[in-house]
């Protein structure tokens, strides 16, 4: 994206407050935030408006993977920059996709491939050879081994942890401080130590 042409967020809540943050760091110039809730007008000094400007760059500010991923699919035309904070590790090796954003303290290793619209939290990591998909969140602090796999749309909680090898579906919910040892079938949440689905995720959404 061109240095001078300023970025909108789509999402003016906390997640959208921290991404807003990183563009701060990165120097990008911010138009605002877009956010339907009419009660809201400006945010962190930014004006908050309601229509997404027609090909703008922009970032979807949203932590529902689900919501970003409709979001993304309803404004195909807009530019989606990668926001790596400055104080993350991503690999010269890596590939991170379209509108995906790097947290604090984020560690991606040599030949992980993020998809697009993904988060990588807070002090998140991916070690060799991931394969992440499209619209995924990995939360603070949680941990992927060398060679995992996770599909799309999947929410890794806070603080979970995935052992090498290990392929993870779409859709999937892996709960705060899991340790998921054997692989993930698509659409289930799974809890605990070692890691156990216990049901079916609520709302299935088929992109690809
Ligand atoms: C910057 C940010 O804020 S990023 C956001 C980070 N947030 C997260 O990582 C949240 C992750 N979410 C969770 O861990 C949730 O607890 C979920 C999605 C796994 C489950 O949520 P719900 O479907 O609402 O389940 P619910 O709370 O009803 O619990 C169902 C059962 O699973 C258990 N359970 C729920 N979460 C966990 C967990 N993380 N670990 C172990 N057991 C769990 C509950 O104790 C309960 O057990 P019981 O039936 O024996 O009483």
């Amino acid at each position: 994206m061109d240095k001078q042409e300023k970025l909108f967020l789509f999402g003016a809540s906390g997640h959208g407050k921290v991404i807003l943050e990183i563009a701060e760091q990165l120097g990008i110039p911010v138009g605002g935030f877009i956010d339907a809730d009419p009660g809201i007008t400006l945010v962190a000094g930014y004006p908050v408006m309601r229509e997404v400007p027609a090909r703008a760059p922009m970032v979807i500010s949203i932590g529902n993977n689900r919501t970003r991923a409709r979001i993304a699919m309803a404004h195909p035309g807009n530019i989606y920059p990668v926001l790596i904070h400055p104080r993350s590790w991503v690999s010269p090796r890596a590939i991170v996709g379209a509108g995906t954003v790097v947290m604090s303290g984020a560690t991606i290793h040599t030949e992980t491939r993020i998809g697009r619209h993904c988060i990588i939290n807070t002090n998140a990591s991916a070690d060799h050879e991931c394969r992440i998909s499209d619209y995924v969140h990995i939360s603070p602090n949680a941990a992927l081994a060398g060679d995992v796999a996770v599909g799309e749309g999947t929410h890794i909680g806070i603080g979970a942890c995935v052992i090498q090898g290990v392929r993870i579906g779409k859709w999937c919910t892996i709960g705060a401080g899991a340790v998921v040892i054997r692989d993930v079938p698509d659409y289930t949440v799974v809890v605990g130590n070692p890691g156990r689905v216990i049901r079916k995720t609520d709302e299935f959404i088929s992109l690809s």
